[in-house]
């Protein structure tokens, strides 16, 4: 039987995980693809000795080593961050090793420079594991989805936010608690802002929409806010407005503009996206042959994740086996069909909002508020305003009717800037319910 060899950088939550599924699936993945896959070297820069169960897997803690190596033929690349992976990347593909890797921030960033690179050598380069970790939507998107038009994708793809979002919406427990119970199980990122902040699911969704639309974009492109600024008080309205509150990915192809955009959102109970739980994540395509397809299944952790490292690996070596690196362009277009395309401007959105204002409880501060937003053409759907205060700011809760992000944002301003508004005032979009 042909042995394919694989050299992982990398032996923490996910390279770990990957080295679990390989031994745990060994015979499965002989009698599925008629090779023998076998784990030869790790380099990890603090592990001393693999774990007894690994005895004969080589160790290194000098990833250019194992890059270096010509036994390997498949370079997985699980450090995360941009340097040194970027390097060990380049030079992985520029030594004709293919490669393999997770790191959503990189590609998003760099991969441009990467996937040239991969052209030039002739080697393949496999990312399933960088979008919705375990579930397979690199490959649907690529393959399943190839005789579409995407026309939109929308999804929860940070298991870490909702898993914070999820515990303090189920259990009332405080934001900073489930954060770190989330780092516990190895689901958040070396720096959790990137999960907190949706950075990380700015890199997904920059992904997921250079292979949807074929064109170029990175993360930065992406406006992109968090869920820190989330109260439980705010958690308590959406479900008096029949909503939860989740971190959503949103991108709609308009034909000559695409729109692009990560943040927190109200969505209603009973949409699909508002029963997508813990570390779960859910994308959702829509395709003008199609129509709606939506993927669920765990966007993080250890075993999920390391199984879709795996199915890379095992593409990888079915297509080295069969003479095929190559067949499938890994963006799903070829390199030259991919374009620039302009992105909306935020300002030209249009949704139903949440505010938040906390305002001194003194008569007129509503009155002073609903002016500003008729002069800004935002109508109130309905407001909430509890109980009254003796001293110290009291939440004054509205729903608007749609309106336009740059209104909405001019009135805001107008609003904070009042003598009473104590604080920045909190706003969150809303999903409609057919959206
Ligand atoms: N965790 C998850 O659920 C998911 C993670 N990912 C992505 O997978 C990648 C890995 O994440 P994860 O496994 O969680 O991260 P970890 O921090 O758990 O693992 C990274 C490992 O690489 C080691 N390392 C760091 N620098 C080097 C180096 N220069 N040479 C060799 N080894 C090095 C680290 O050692 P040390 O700890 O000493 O720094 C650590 O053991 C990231 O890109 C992440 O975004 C993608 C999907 C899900
Ligand atoms: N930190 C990420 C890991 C997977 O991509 C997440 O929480 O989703
Ligand atoms: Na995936």
């Amino acid at each position: 039987m042909k042995e394919i060899r694989v050299g992982l950088i990398g032996f923490g939550t996910v390279g770990s995980g990957l080295a679990e599924v390989l031994l745990a699936q060994q015979e499965r993945l002989e009698k599925r693809s008629g090779l023998r896959i076998r784990l030869a070297k790790v380099a990890d820069i603090n592990i001393s000795e693999m774990p007894p169960q690994f005895g004969d897997v080589a160790l290194t803690n000098d990833a250019a080593d194992l890059i270096g190596d010509p036994e390997i033929d498949i370079v997985v690349e699980l450090i995360g961050g941009i340097q040194p992976a970027k390097t060990f990347v380049m030079n992985a593909i520029a030594a004709g090793k293919h490669v393999v890797t997770a790191n959503k921030a990189l590609l998003s960033q760099e991969g441009r420079d990467i996937f040239a690179a991969a052209a030039r050598h002739g080697v393949e380069v496999g990312f399933e594991a960088s979008v919705g970790g375990g579930i397979p939507v690199i490959k649907a998107l690529r393959e399943g989805l190839v005789a579409n038009k995407i026309l939109s994708i929308m999804g929860i793809m940070n298991g870490t936010a909702n898993y914070i979002l999820t515990r303090m919406t189920d259990e009332g427990i405080p934001f900073d608690e489930v954060l770190r119970d989330a780092q516990q199980q190895g689901f958040a990122e070396a720096d959790p802002t990137y999960d907190v902040e949706g950075i990380d699911t700015a890199h997904k969704l920059a992904i997921l929409m250079t292979m949807a639309y074929g064109m170029n974009i990175t993360h930065n492109d992406i406006a992109t806010e968090g869920i820190s600024r989330i109260e439980p008080v705010d958690i308590e309205f959406a479900r008096e407005f029949g909503c939860r509150i989740k971190l959503l990915a949103i991108s709609r192809n308009h034909g000559d503009h695409v729109e692009a955009r990560v943040h927190a959102t109200m969505v209603p109970e009973r949409h699909l996206l508002a029963s997508i739980s813990g570390a779960f994540n859910a994308i959702h395509f829509t395709g003008d042959m199609v129509g709606n397809v939506l993927l669920y299944g765990l966007g993080a952790g250890k075993m999920p994740t390391g199984s879709a490292v795996a199915a890379d690996i095992v593409d990888i070596a079915r297509n080295i086996a069969t003479g095929s690196v190559g067949r499938v362009p890994p963006l799903s277009y070829l390199p030259e069909e991919i374009s620039d395309r302009k992105i909306t401007p935020m300002e030209e959105l249009s949704c139903p909002y949440y505010f938040r204002i906390s305002a001194v409880d003194k008569p007129g501060v509503l009155s002073a508020v609903s002016g500003i937003l008729s002069q800004h053409d935002i109508s109130i759907e309905s407001v909430i305003q509890k109980g009254r205060k003796q001293s110290g700011p009291v939440s004054i809760v509205m729903r608007t009717h749609t309106a336009l992000e740059s209104s909405v944002s001019k009135a805001l301003a107008e609003i904070d800037a009042l003598d009473v508004v104590a604080a920045p005032t909190v706003k969150i979009r809303i999903l409609e319910e057919d959206e």
